[in-house]
């Protein structure tokens, strides 16, 4: 039974731990800056709009069975749509006061709200416990797989405290009644105007491409001059130590150009390094580099690396001036190393990190089995697309065996 005065309702492992793997994997590869400070995000149509709509695919059949649970709950079966899905993460010094989610006069048709927790409290991030200000149960300890749902109104007044260390990392939904606010109809405008022009037979197509250099910045209030903070996608590829080596000959001036164009370089091809050593794979931007990266760490467990042989033509020792050159990078794309390395690490993770070393034939794998799982996802979003045209409603394929 609902209770009346404070509608709430918290779900223990809805999700499961792959589940939440694989949505983080999208998170870490794909997010920008976000819309408060500290934050970051992914939203559906952020991926639409970066030419990886087939990540859509991931998140299809959880939404539904959140969509299904809220109206189960709240007893509004087949009332309620959709408004917002989004991968958020906070980081060092994020909070949220008291407040309901539908607080603003452009939320008043948020109705309910699903939280889902994607990493867990004490294990990936310290501070960000939840709290309510009235009712049970007061506060939520997040972990992994766990959801939160509750009514959008001041039933439910909440907050969130300050994150001390790590990223925290939700996925959270918004229901609404007013079809006006429809996500999915969106979303289906926006994949018509992308998808289905694009030939599928070759894999080039489904390269990501990078949103506009100043959304990737952080803080995003520094993106004006670019002399300090870093950009989020290199600083993702070298907190877990490896390198960007461009071999670009045009010589940007990080001093004296406060414009955004030595960033153009992350929208060329380039080359990841570790240590002495360059792979020789060019990948078409940085985009690309960051979501093979890590899509090799969500699998690399399943990797033995004796299956694996490293051809020795997929790696080259570097040369003196090389090694210059990627120092070089690295003080361009980040201003300020440690304010990165506080931002997207745990302190568990960064000992860790130090620890682990490259297997370059299980990268390689995780580079051809990264190549297929791009490609099933996109023949998955090109069948169940007309469907979803014709019903203007995303929904699984109930044929897809699973
Ligand atoms: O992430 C959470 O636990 C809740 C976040 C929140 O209150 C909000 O985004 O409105
Ligand atoms: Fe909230």
């Amino acid at each position: 039974m609902v209770e009346a005065e404070h509608p709430r309702l918290l779900l223990h492992q809805f999700l499961s731990p792959d589940l939440c793997k694989e949505l983080e994997f999208i998170h870490k590869s794909c997010s920008t800056t976000g819309y408060r400070p500290n934050v970051f995000s992914t939203t559906l149509s952020h991926l639409i709009a970066t030419n990886s709509s087939h990540l859509i695919i991931p998140f299809v059949s959880i939404r539904e069975r959140l969509k299904e649970k809220v109206e189960e709950f709240f007893g509004c079966e087949f009332e309620l749509f959709i408004e917002f899905t989004g991968l958020i993460s906070w980081t060092k010094g994020a909070s949220i006061g008291w407040h309901s989610d539908d607080n603003r006069p452009y939320l008043k048709q948020r109705h309910f709200a699903a939280v889902c927790y994607l990493n867990s409290y004490g294990n990936d991030f310290e501070g960000g416990l939840f709290h309510f200000q009235h009712g049970e149960p007061a506060s939520v300890v997040p972990m992994t797989g766990d959801v939160l749902i509750y009514t959008a109104d001041n039933r439910n007044i909440h907050s969130v405290d300050e994150i001390i260390d790590g990223e925290r990392l939700t996925l959270t939904l918004w229901f609404t009644r007013d079809a006006s606010h429809d996500e999915d109809a969106k979303l289906i405008s926006f994949l018509s105007s992308t998808l289905l022009y694009r030939p599928d037979t070759n894999f080039d197509h489904l390269l990501p491409s990078p949103a506009s250099n100043n959304m990737y910045w952080f803080p995003p209030d520094q993106a004006s001059n670019y002399q300090s903070g870093f950009d989020l996608r290199c600083a993702r590829i070298y907190i877990v130590g490896y390198d960007i080596y461009c071999s670009q000959d045009k010589s940007y001036s990080s001093e004296d150009d406060s414009s955004d164009s030595f960033l153009e370089l992350l929208n060329e091809p380039l080359h990841l390094a570790w240590r002495s050593h360059l792979l020789k794979k060019e990948f078409v931007n940085i985009l690309h580099a960051l979501q093979v990266l890590q899509f090799y760490y969500w699998k690399c467990t399943a990797w033995q690396p004796s299956e694996y042989k490293v051809n020795s033509d997929d790696i080259v020792q570097m040369s003196e001036l090389q090694l210059e050159r990627i120092q070089s990078l690295k003080l361009l794309f980040v201003k300020n190393y440690q304010s990165a390395e506080t931002t997207f690490t745990h302190r568990c993770s960064r000992r860790s990190f130090l620890e682990l070393s490259i297997d370059w034939a299980s990268f390689s794998a995780a580079n051809v089995a990264w190549e297929a799982y791009t490609s099933k996802l996109h023949q998955e979003i090109l069948c169940s697309f007309p469907e979803w045209k014709k019903h203007n409603s995303i929904f699984s394929n109930p044929s897809k065996e699973s």
